[in-house]
Order: C-alpha cells, then sequence, then structure tokens
C-alpha cells in the first residue's frame, strides 16, 4: 500500500476508534456509512465483547447493517425506537456516527459518496449529538470543491431533475456502477446524480431547499446544520476533536 493511502487509513481508524470511545452503554446508536465509521463499528464491536457495552444502533445502510452483524453489534430499526410514544421534538437517538466526503468551516456537508446520503440523513435527524467522522482530506473551505453533491432519483424522473439542477449551475452526471453495468442502484432502487459545481457553493443552504423541491428527489448529499461534533483523526493516530460552538 503507498504511504498516502497507509496515512489516509490510519488516521480514519483514529477517528473511527474515537467515536466508539465517545459511547457509553444504554446509548441507541445511529450506525453510518463508510471506511471510515467502519473503524467505528468494528472498534463498537470489540467494546461489546469485552466490557458488554449495552447499546443498539439503526444502520444507515446495507453495508452498514453487514458490518454490524459481522461485528456483534445490535442492531435496531426505526419500528423498535417507538417512535409515535417520543415527543417531535425529542432525540429517539442518542448519537449518530458517521463519515463525509467534506466538511466547511460551519459544519455543514456534502455526504454520498457510498449513495447512502438519504438514510444517513434521516438517522442523522434523530439523533441527540451527530458526530462526523474523517481524515484531513475532508476538509474543504467550500462544499462542492472536493466533490460533487450526491442527488438521489427516481429513474424516470432522471432528465427532468438533471434539466432542474443544470438550470442551479451544476453539471449533473448520473452515477454509473463499477462492479455492475448500468447506473448504480441505490438501496431503495432509485438512481443517483453527481452534481458538479465547477467553482463549489457559494452558499449551500438555498441551494439545498431547491434540490429538495424538485419532484422525482428523494433526497441529496448537502446536510446543513446538523453535525454537533467532528472528529479529525490524523495520520499519527491523534483525533482533533471540534465542536459546534466553536464552529
Ligand atoms: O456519505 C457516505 C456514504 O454515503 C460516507 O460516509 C462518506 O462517503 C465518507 O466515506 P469514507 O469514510 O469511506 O471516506
Amino acid at each position: 500500500m503507498d504511504n498516502a493511502k497507509t496515512d489516509a487509513n490510519a488516521a480514519k481508524r483514529a477517528a473511527g476508534e474515537a467515536a466508539a470511545a465517545l459511547v457509553e452503554s444504554g446509548m441507541r446508536l445511529g450506525l453510518g456509512t463508510g471506511s471510515t465509521t467502519a473503524y467505528a463499528i468494528e472498534a463498537l464491536g470489540r467494546r461489546v465483547r469485552e466490557e458488554g457495552l449495552d447499546i443498539a444502533g439503526v444502520p444507515t445502510s446495507f453495508a452498514a447493517e453487514r458490518l454490524a452483524r459481522q461485528h456483534g453489534v445490535p442492531l435496531l430499526s426505526l419500528d423498535d425506537l417507538g417512535l409515535d410514544t417520543i415527543a417531535p421534538e425529542a432525540h429517539a437517538l442518542d448519537l449518530a456516527m458517521d463519515g463525509a466526503d467534506e466538511v466547511s468551516p460551519s459544519f455543514d456537508l456534502t455526504k454520498g459518496r457510498g449513495a447512502a446520503q438519504v438514510r444517513e440523513k434521516v438517522v442523522a435527524a434523530l439523533a441527540a449529538r451527530f458526530v462526523v467522522l474523517i481524515d484531513p482530506s475532508k476538509d474543504v473551505d467550500r462544499l462542492g470543491s472536493r466533490m460533487p453533491i450526491p442527488v438521489e432519483v427516481l429513474p424516470m424522473a432522471e432528465p427532468a431533475v438533471s434539466r432542474s439542477l443544470r438550470g442551479l449551475g451544476a453539471e449533473p452526471t448520473l452515477r454509473m456502477g463499477q462492479s455492475k453495468d448500468g447506473p448504480v442502484v441505490t438501496d431503495q432502487g432509485l438512481w443517483v446524480l453527481d452534481a458538479h459545481f465547477a467553482d463549489g457553493i457559494a452558499d449551500p443552504e438555498p441551494l439545498a431547499t431547491a434540490i429538495d423541491g424538485l419532484p422525482g428527489v428523494l433526497g441529496h448529499g448537502l446536510f446543513i446544520g446538523m453535525t454537533s461534533d467532528v472528529l479529525v483523526g490524523l495520520p499519527d493516530g491523534s483525533v482533533e476533536h471540534r465542536t459546534r460552538e466553536e464552529a
């Protein structure tokens, strides 16, 4: 493995393990998707086995669900949370942890390289604390400068949504499978348009609202105002913990 990859993996592991260390017995968690959160799920499984940590987590994708099962992390579905007995303004989960593709100075995010952004947003929105785990390559001044914004669409609506995204200043491309011919199909059976912004996004909040309003869009990867903590893992194994108050 080349040095850059080894460094990135060490940084991701540090962030993942720091996230697992924030967890206390009795907590209900959101379990994110991606290579950084995978280290957190692995560490949580170890704590369940070795310390008898009593937790359960809602997975944000088939991938997260499989990983949690593999590492012995007990799982919950939204049905198990008893949401009908919890006030709408109260939090059903104590802490959700997840990776990100971009983090802005004001803690807004781009997510969805793994095409799990919609379930990830549903789960993060239920949590009292949303902890984002990154390596330093994810820090950006402007969202959209490092990664396109994933937009999950109904297949029949793709041409209409593409046209609307062009109207919002993006160049959309349909995400194609790597080990499959044709488009990537999400856990919901839908497609993903990657909306590229040549100069990044000057003002993400109105853009997020505009994309949410397009007919045929299930959701997108801009996460505005949701993050409470960012854990930045570094290649030497240390972790910088940023909290929203500092942002
Ligand atoms: O949003 C995501 C999946 O939909 C991931 O959390 C994001 O892509 C970060 O992944 P990684 O930790 O592998 O860099």
